[in-house]
């Protein structure tokens, strides 16, 4: 169980679903915050020594799974962590309890038209091969309830990927006023 931290001592724990802007936000974040940007993506990719990609087709999804979770959990008993996961970290509750423990989680949300725009032309995303429209939009509907339940959510279809990191500081920084007060 991590240590429950108060102030900026707090982690920054940026989820949503594939193309709502984690990695975009995380890094005008990174750069506002001057911390670096703790990418569970690009951390995993470092870690398995090759892309994501590679992990699905060659080790499996559940290997996937795995290494997320225990990454999570190492990240959690860390304060002070901008960290950008991945897409499907909502899916495990157990993750979800470490990250709301260790500090503010912010789920970035866009329709499935948007995310289709800014997905189409990259290749990265082992789960949205083939029919990308298809892919999308049914996975997320199996995953609203799971996006819906975080109580920060923002709506980055019509925003800069600046405005949303704009509000995300202004709450990060309200709420760790609050846990100092
Ligand atoms: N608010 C925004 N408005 C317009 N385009 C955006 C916005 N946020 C991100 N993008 C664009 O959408 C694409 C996907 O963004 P990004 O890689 O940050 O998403 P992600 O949530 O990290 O995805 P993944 O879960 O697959 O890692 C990029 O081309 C990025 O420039
Ligand atoms: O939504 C998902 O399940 C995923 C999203 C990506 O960030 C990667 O973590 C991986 O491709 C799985
Ligand atoms: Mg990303």
């Amino acid at each position: 169980m991590p240590t429950t931290l108060s102030g900026e001592d707090r982690n920054l724990v940026l989820v949503g679903f594939m193309g709502t802007g984690k990695s975009t936000v995380g890094r005008i974040l990174a750069a506002r915050l001057d911390r670096p940007l703790m990418d569970m993506d690009e951390m995993i990719e470092h870690r398995a020594g090759k892309p994501i990609t590679a992990i699905f087709a060659e080790d499996g999804e559940p290997a996937f799974r795995a290494m997320e979770r225990e990454l999570v959990r190492e990240l959690s008993r860390r304060g002070g962590q901008l960290i950008s996961a991945g897409g499907g970290v909502v899916l495990d509750e157990e993750n979800m309890r470490d990250f709301s423990a260790s500090g503010l989680v912010v789920c970035l949300q866009a329709d499935a038209d948007e995310i289709l725009r800014r997905v189409q032309a990259e290749e990265h995303r082992p789960l949205l091969s083939g029919d990308k429209r298809r892919q999308i939009e049914t996975r997320l509907r199996e995953r609203a309830p799971f996006y819906d339940a975080v109580p920060f959510r923002i709506d980055t279809t019509n925003r800069s990927p600046e405005e949303v990191a704009g509000r995300i500081l202004e709450r990060y920084r309200d709420a760790s006023r609050g846990a100092n007060a």
